[in-house]
């Protein structure tokens, strides 16, 4: 017989009956599961010129990130910026590409992420990731979960500190999905855990097991945010607030004194004044100023990519050892740990409440 879904029970768990409305493989099928969606930025598809300029194109054309007039922007973005930049760009994420997988370190990370949330939260809800920019788009992922059945969606932005220029912009590419809906899903969003005790804790517990394996004790902790431009911060955005906070609650359930731990804003690009002091600056004047041994930790990025691996790592430090420091460690993020894990199911658990 051909088996047909009751058109009152395509809002959950559709009954196999007798034909009448739709087919149980129709895509308008709502199972009532839930699904989560886990998002962060992204990252290319390869590391040669073109896959570089792509990703570069899409993610500096985003009025969310570039607030440059356009007609200022556009053509410095594509008569200088994609044709200098994509080269040097691209030898730089080789030096940290996954070539086991092809891809980037932060498209690794996310999935393990996702693949362990998964298993955590067992059936109760479909797990999935997306990227802002590249691959995999977030409107696909979105359409992944409604072909699962799931009549209910919570974004997860990977950002422990909310800026426009991460968080909303990957809540706006999935509000254009939903756009294009007759029925949408209801959605949630995750809100940012910038000062939740359970992600300051895990950073602690993170710094402490990264210093208990270094044979020094450093001199000086930086805590190091990805920057943005100053006027960001005046227009109203309140990621250097948020960011402000996490540095002090990481200092203070460490017991360390301002000195000893500091905030600094890293990855500045193009000439405007961005959130300070910078990261790089700062590195070479503890050097100049005769600090031999520090360390350094990126609590606002939920997964190590270019900004940790190659900038973090690499190049501050050998700001440090040219200019004089000895001793230089980098603590990599939370990521797929049990501690990141830790962080992630708890602020989903949060925000599915009542839906599971
Ligand atoms: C030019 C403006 C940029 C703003 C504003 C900005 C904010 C911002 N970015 C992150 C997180 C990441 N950024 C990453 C790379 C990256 N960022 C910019 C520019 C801005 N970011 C560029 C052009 C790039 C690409 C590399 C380069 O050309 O320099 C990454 C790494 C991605 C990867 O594939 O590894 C992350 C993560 C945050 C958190 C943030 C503001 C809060
Ligand atoms: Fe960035
Ligand atoms: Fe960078």
């Amino acid at each position: 017989m051909n088996e047909r879904v009751e058109p009152d029970t395509l809002l959950r768990n559709p009954v196999r009956v007798a034909p009448t409305a739709l087919p149980p493989d129709h895509p308008a099928v709502r199972t009532g599961r839930v699904g989560v969606l886990l998002m962060n930025l992204g990252t290319p598809e390869g590391t040669s010129y073109w896959p570089m300029r792509r990703y570069l194109k899409e993610f500096l054309s985003d009025r969310r990130v570039i607030e440059v007039p356009r007609l200022i922007w556009w053509p410095l973005l594509n008569l200088i910026i994609l044709t200098k930049r994509p080269g040097p760009k691209g030898r730089d994420y080789a030096s940290i590409w996954n070539n086991e997988r092809d891809e980037g370190p932060l498209k690794t990370i996310t999935r393990g992420q996702c693949e362990k949330l998964q298993a955590a939260m067992g059936d109760s809800v479909v797990v999935d990731w997306a990227m802002r920019y590249g691959k995999p788009e977030v409107s696909l992922r979105i359409q992944a979960l409604l072909d699962q059945g799931c009549d209910r969606i919570l974004l997860v932005p990977l950002y422990p500190q909310y800026a426009a220029a991460t968080s909303a912009t990957a809540c706006d590419q999935a509000f254009k999905a939903l756009m294009q809906m007759r029925w949408q899903p209801t959605v949630r969003v995750s809100p940012p855990y910038h000062d939740d005790p359970v992600y300051i804790e895990a950073m602690a517990d993170s710094i402490r097991e990264g210093l208990a394996k270094l044979d020094f004790e450093p001199e000086v902790i930086l805590t190091s945010f990805h920057g943005v431009p100053k006027s960001y911060l005046l227009k109203g955005d309140p990621y250097h607030c948020q960011c402000l906070k996490t540095g002090r609650l990481i200092r203070e359930a460490m017991g360390y004194t301002p000195e000893q731990m500091r905030v600094t804003f890293q990855s500045r690009f193009g000439n405007e004044e961005w959130l300070k002091p910078y990261t790089d600056e700062t590195v070479q004047a503890l050097a100049k100023s005769g600090v031999k041994r520090m360390a350094i930790v990126a609590p606002g990025f939920t997964a190590d990519c270019l900004e940790t691996l190659e900038e973090l790592d690499g190049e501050n430090r050998h700001y440090f050892e040219e200019n004089g420091g000895e001793k230089y460690a980098f603590i990599p993020c939370l990521n797929d740990s049990d501690l990141g894990m830790r962080v992630i199911e708890h602020v989903v658990r949060r925000e599915l409440q009542g839906w599971i």
